[in-house]
């Protein structure tokens, strides 16, 4: 016992606050690699152990509240709270549809490291996922059969973006058609805009009665593609289970859910194709729209890339967007629960509650 002792006292100082130091890097090293990976929760117990982890903690959570979208986006959407302590949310991030079975989507990512790319890196490997069309010998199946894609310069959209011969998109038709996994162009093809993800400024602001609202941060023109509503593509009967906890959950307030039922109809009217995406844990930047009683600023439209089963749903400024105004859509006409959560978007045909159907 004495003979370490001994020894030590022994070592000059200057060896001693080296191996301190060094000892402390390490530290930083290990702690800038594993702290990213843990929830607020976690993060505050590991923050109260030591000064080193609390200022770690302090950055990580610096960098969280500064970018939502963890650098999947072109630009960093970051939280603004005026009206608590809590500096972001927490979620997954996937920048697209995944399916919930998906057993290689991580329950964990990164978020906040010192080095976003680490984040940027995990997040991909994972999250892209395209349900696609393939024929007996696993050759994909030609989709739209452009040859165009990408190759010649044709009329410009005034922002730069060549207009490809297949574009489909002139209003708000019910379905829209890009290129997808089917077709030989890359996702530089000018009829491929809703894959490329968020590309007008976004803020996530915090009301004291709605929670967080994506906010806009730049004067957005009617029309513009606002981002796709990404999250976990449930089955009906996963839907209904989740949908049910969820609703015990929000009783007891404090819980904002996002699981949405989409609807593709045929032009009759009678509902064709039915899918539950859940934003609720894994999601994007979609799942902090609030809803409005009077259809809000956005609308959702239906967009199928060639190739793809499943269509994406996409939202579009349904008219010009001032800075600093908050981007809400309908979340749906019915109301099951007479008594369900009270809707405060303030609009002047409010129906005092937010919609609820049976999932
Ligand atoms: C898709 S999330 C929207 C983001 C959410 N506000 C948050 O803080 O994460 C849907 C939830 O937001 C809340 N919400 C959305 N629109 C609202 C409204 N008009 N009035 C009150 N709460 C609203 C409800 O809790 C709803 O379940």
């Amino acid at each position: 016992m004495s003979q370490p002792e001994s020894k030590k006292f022994c070592e000059p100082i200057y060896q001693r606050d080296h191996q301190t130091l060094s000892n402390n890097s390490l530290l930083i090293q290990c702690a800038d690699l594993v702290l990213p990976w843990l929830n607020p929760k976690e993060l505050a117990a590991t923050s109260s152990t030591c000064k080193s982890l609390r200022q770690i903690s302090k950055s990580i959570t610096l960098r969280r509240s500064s970018d939502s979208c963890r650098a999947f986006e072109s630009f960093p959407i970051p939280f603004h709270n005026s009206v608590d302590h809590q500096p972001y949310a927490f979620f997954i991030y996937t920048p697209s549809l995944i399916s919930s079975s998906s057993s290689q989507f991580p329950r964990r990512q990164s978020w906040g490291s010192s080095s976003a790319e680490d984040d940027k890196w995990v997040g991909r490997r994972f999250a892209i996922e395209t349900v696609r069309l393939v024929d007996e010998s696993g050759e994909r199946v030609s989709g739209c059969g452009c040859q165009k894609c990408g190759e010649e310069e044709e009329e410009g959209d005034g922002f730069g973006n060549r207009r490809c011969p297949c574009l489909r998109f002139d209003g708000f038709e019910d379905v829209v058609s890009e290129c997808g996994p089917s077709c030989c162009c890359g996702f530089e093809c000018p009829n491929r805009v809703t894959q490329r993800g968020v590309s007008v400024r976004l803020k996530i602001v915090k009301d004291e009665r709605k929670g967080w609202g994506l906010y806009a941060d730049q004067l957005i023109p009617e029309g513009q593609f606002i981002c796709e509503y990404a999250g976990e593509l449930l089955t009906t009967k996963e839907a209904r289970r989740r949908q049910q906890m969820y609703d015990e959950l929000a009783l007891g307030g404090h819980f904002s859910p996002a699981l949405l039922v989409v609807r593709e109809h045929l032009p009759s009217g009678n509902s064709c194709l039915r899918f539950n995406i859940d934003a609720t844990v894994i999601g994007n930047v979609a799942r902090f729209i609030n809803h409005s009683c009077d259809g809000g600023n956005l609308t959702t439209t239906l967009v199928r890339s060639s190739g793809s089963l499943i269509p994406r749903l996409c939202l579009y400024a349904s008219e010009d967007i001032k800075k600093d105004e908050e981007l809400t859509f309908s979340y749906g006409g019915i109301r099951l629960h007479s008594k369900g959560l009270q809707c405060f978007c303030g609009s002047s045909c409010c129906f005092g509650s937010l919609p609820s159907e049976q999932t």
